[in-house]
């Protein structure tokens, strides 16, 4: 399951952890079985800001402009949300409308280059799904690690490893209860950020993402724990100057990384 250090879903056939979603309590350290071997970090300027604003904070009557926009005022790849209404309760859009968008902006030429959409797929057996993604539009997975083991724990009653660390129930009722994945506009979740660092002391160079509660305020303490990915839906959706606030949470990260402001 678990064959590259990348964490990266560069190719939606496969299926590897996703590269980590901060603000779920049911994080890969809970089942440390499927890390891979710890290797000793080698600390070298890697991993630079890429900032990908949440397209669930855009005008939906108007998404199409609202993306090309954002990618004018600076967004390097755009985060999009991918909600069926049962693994999240809340619902998005499916591969019609990530096709219509994929129109408004260029699809990247290399793997996590400019304009990658990077999807975050807050549903049921994604592994269902993720060609159509891909042939709609979308370039890299974030998937829960829940709704991909329930599936196959589901379909697959034999699976002892997957069956034995966990139910789709369990999980399920875990989700409702304590995070609420699915809206944007929610309270940033510090006491998460160990995770994040423990994952960035062990991966010096890979990319790590952080969804959820970032913008001004929030955006040191994520990057001071090493994240590089910096999703943010309301923080520039509602932004007076979005384009100022790209460039700031930009900043933060470029700086905390050790690399130049401004560029990425
Ligand atoms: O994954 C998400 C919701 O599940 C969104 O991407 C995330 O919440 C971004 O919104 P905001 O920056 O407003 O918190």
């Amino acid at each position: 399951m678990y064959s590259s250090r990348k964490l990266h879903l560069i190719n939606p056939i496969q299926f590897f952890l996703p590269y980590y979603y901060a603000f779920s309590p049911i994080s890969p350290y809970f089942f440390p079985s499927i890390l891979p071997p710890f290797n000793p970090p080698i600390l070298r300027n890697g991993s630079p800001a890429i900032i990908a604003p949440s397209i669930l904070s855009a005008n939906f009557a108007d998404l199409g402009h609202d993306c090309t926009k954002k990618m004018e005022q600076g967004a390097d790849w755009l985060h999009v949300d991918i909600m069926d209404g049962h693994f999240v309760p809340n619902m998005t859009i499916g591969c019609p409308v990530v096709s219509q968008i994929r129109g408004c902006v260029d699809r990247p030429l290399e793997p996590c280059a400019r304009g990658t959409f990077d999807c975050h797929m807050m549903i049921m057996e994604p592994h269902k799904w993720v060609k159509e993604f891909q042939k709609a539009g979308c370039d890299l997975y974030c998937f829960h690690y829940e709704a991909a083991v329930s599936s196959v724990a589901a379909t697959d009653p034999t699976d002892k490893e997957t069956t034995q660390r966990t139910s789709p129930r369990q999980l399920i009722k875990y989700i409702h209860e304590e995070v609420h994945p699915g809206f944007g506009g929610q309270k940033f979740m510090a006491s998460e950020l160990p995770k994040v660092s423990a994952l960035r002391a062990r991966y010096p160079e890979l990319n790590i993402e952080v969804d959820g509660g970032l913008g001004l305020g929030t955006i040191d303490q994520a990057a001071e724990a090493g994240a590089n990915v910096i999703v943010a839906g309301s923080a520039i959706f509602g932004a007076q100057d979005p384009a100022d606030v790209i460039a700031k949470l930009r900043d933060a990260v470029q700086k905390r990384r050790g690399l130049e402001a401004g560029s990425a």
